[in-house]
């Protein structure tokens, strides 16, 4: 369903249908959402965001990213950025970019069975523009860890092409903390 969604998204950003069209797609979406509202659930019993088996771990927020290879303090894998996330001119929007570098970055920072950590900053450099509808390597790797701190950073390359890069600080939670 996700998968679906992620499409739909591509397709109504990059459409310009008859209005008669659109009118009935608005009901069809609107019906949807009713429906749906029917199965609502608390954050902790919801699948989008929790499946860390599907692509993007089931949620429709962050461009999938695509891991090849991974250890505790590395990560190396690809990501496509869909019309969706277009910000102007075949770039990608710069809002989109930290997405994913939160998301990778997140993702290392807690891994290998470390307590979970939450970003408490993330610096991204646009170093050339993210093109739309391209497989982009990417990779992120650990920095260093000072206590709860560790710092992590990430690039994003189109072939020999960095195109952004981002320094992550993630700060372990204390118990409790939410
Ligand atoms: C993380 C939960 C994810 C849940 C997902 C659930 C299931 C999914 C399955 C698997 C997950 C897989 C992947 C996850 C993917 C992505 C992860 C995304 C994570 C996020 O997207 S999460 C949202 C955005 N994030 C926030 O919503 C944070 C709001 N914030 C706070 O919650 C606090 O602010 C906190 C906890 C950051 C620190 O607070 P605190 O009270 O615990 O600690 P304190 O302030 O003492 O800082 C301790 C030391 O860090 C230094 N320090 C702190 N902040 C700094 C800064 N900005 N710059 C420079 N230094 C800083 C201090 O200076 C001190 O340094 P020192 O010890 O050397 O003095």
């Amino acid at each position: 369903m996700i998968e679906s969604l992620r499409l739909l998204h591509d397709r109504i950003t990059g459409a310009a249908p008859p209005p008669e069209l659109l009118k009935e797609m608005t009901r069809a979406f609107e019906d949807l959402a009713v429906e749906l509202g029917l199965y609502a659930v608390s954050e902790r019993e919801q699948i989008t965001g929790h499946r860390i088996d599907l692509p993007g771990r089931g949620q429709a927020l962050v461009p999938v990213f695509t891991v090849d290879e991974s250890d505790d303090e590395h990560v190396r894998g690809s990501v496509r950025f869909g019309r969706y996330y277009l910000g102007g001119n075949g770039a990608a929007h710069g809002g989109a970019i930290p997405l994913v570098f939160d998301e990778m970055l997140g993702r290392l920072a807690n891994a290998g069975g470390r307590p979970i950590s939450r970003t408490a900053y993330l610096r991204v450099d646009y170093r050339s523009i993210t093109p739309l509808d391209r497989d982009l390597r990417a990779e992120a790797w650990f920095d260093r860890e000072e206590g709860r701190k560790r710092f992590l950073r990430g690039a994003i390359f189109d072939g020999e092409t960095r195109c952004a890069e981002a320094e992550g600080l993630f700060v372990a939670l204390n118990p409790g903390q939410p």
